[in-house]
């Protein structure tokens, strides 16, 4: 297996020029806390999550060292991915982790984390993810009983409702991010604070052509990828998608994003459960027999890169379909740039780069914003809350359809 760079070392494109680039190395910041405490924490949650080898104890142990005290160094030139690497970060081996770009700097720790546990080496402990714990104590807790069973009241809502309440839980899903939760324990009440609703766009997108392939670019797995598979089997069913391409990671990253390992979990508890939950699983899992439900994983998907840098196979992918949906703070990120962009730039002006209609749903989980209006920034900005941060915000952003 080898990998390749795509196109722009920094994969910054045009669209994405103009504001700077978020580093972490403003103490106080978002960013800063993320690179000082909260990957620290995560070296020592996978450390205790696995008898790893005394060998992966000091991979670990140097992991944390590099990132505390030491300067960037690059991967093994072993590594399959070790060119891809070399030219994503021939700016920045040898630096500060903090100095370098926040985006670029997070997806290197998880890469780097992969590495000290052997996860892509032969041997036994290849493709074991050291998230999957985590992820499995989620997958199977009561919470998702509740929120399975809680599905079996649909039927008696009416079709539009369905579909706004499914919508709903697939973007409040994102708040059921492990790695958000490492320094966010108690997530406070349930928020319904949407910042920006263009869900009446997103909805008229899908029902304005005929049904097309509709593009789901996955986030977390358990409690978010379990309504993200409820809103495609929703679309499906309900004509509109005639089919669906679900997006996940190739391998584990940012915690819990959903791998396909994570999709097969999520479509058996899924199957697995009474009521409606199992119709659903059952539904999904015969798509996925018959292609009406793809499952991809391109390896785009854990580069450092914004999706203006996105390869010319993945732009023809997005291209191909009617509508995509990126789910997710990380996927939005990649989506307008990782960049201090004025929260009032239009949603449209950064992502009409995009190769088909793309819609956003997101909680807010770090400092990107766009697409607000004046009067809501000086607002929320007065609330003295950190609603850019703290999750208890969200937002649906997609382009409005002229008639
Ligand atoms: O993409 P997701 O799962 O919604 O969120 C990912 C996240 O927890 O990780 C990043 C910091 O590590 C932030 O962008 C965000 O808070």
């Amino acid at each position: 297996m080898t990998a390749q760079a795509p196109r722009g070392r920094t994969g910054q494109g045009s669209n994405h020029a103009g504001a700077p680039v978020i580093l972490s190395n403003l103490p106080g910041s978002f960013a800063h806390g993320v690179l000082e405490k909260r990957h620290p924490a995560l070296i020592q949650q996978v450390r205790s999550a696995y008898p790893y080898s005394p060998q992966q104890r000091r991979a670990l142990d140097n992991l944390l060292e590099e990132i505390t005290d030491g300067s960037i160094t690059p991967l093994d030139t072993n590594a399959f991915d070790h060119e891809a690497w070399a030219a994503w970060g021939s700016d920045y081996f040898g630096r500060s982790w903090l100095d370098v770009p926040f985006l670029w700097a997070e997806s290197f720790f998880y890469r780097k984390l992969l590495a000290a546990t052997s996860y892509f080496e032969t041997g036994p402990w290849q493709g074991i993810d050291p998230f999957a714990p985590a992820k499995r104590a989620e997958l199977h807790s009561s919470v998702v009983d509740e929120e399975l069973r809680a599905l079996d009241a649909l039927p008696s809502r009416s079709a539009p409702e369905q579909a706004e309440m499914l919508l709903q839980s697939s973007l409040w899903g994102n708040r059921a991010d492990l790695g958000f939760r490492i320094e966010n324990a108690a997530p406070g009440a349930i928020a319904t604070n949407l910042v920006v609703d263009d869900s009446t766009s997103l909805w008229s997108r899908l029902t304005e052509v005929t049904p097309g392939t509709v593009a789901v670019v996955a986030d977390n797995s358990g409690r978010e990828l379990i309504p993200d598979l409820v809103l495609i089997d929703h679309l499906l069913q309900r004509g509109y998608a005639a089919a669906a391409v679900l997006h996940v990671k190739p391998y584990p990253y940012y915690v819990s994003d959903a791998t396909m390992s994570d999709v097969i979990d999520s479509l058996r508890r899924l199957v697995h459960a009474p009521g409606q939950a199992g119709e659903i699983g059952r539904r999904l899992w015969d798509a996925m027999g018959t292609g009406r439900l793809d499952v991809r994983s391109h390896p785009f998907f854990c580069a450092p890169l914004p999706y203006s840098a996105m390869p010319e196979d993945l732009r023809d992918e997005f291209g191909a379909s009617s509508v995509t949906i990126v789910k997710g703070d990380l996927n939005y990120r990649r989506l307008v740039g990782d960049r201090h962009w004025d929260a009032t730039t239009p949603y449209e002006d950064l992502t009409g780069y995009f190769p088909s209609p793309v819609a956003a749903l997101r909680t807010l989980k770090s400092d990107v914003i766009v697409g607000l209006s004046q009067q809501q920034l000086v607002t929320l900005e007065a609330s003295n809350q950190e609603w850019r941060t703290s999750g208890t915000h969200a937002l649906v952003q997609a382009p409005e359809v002229t008639r």
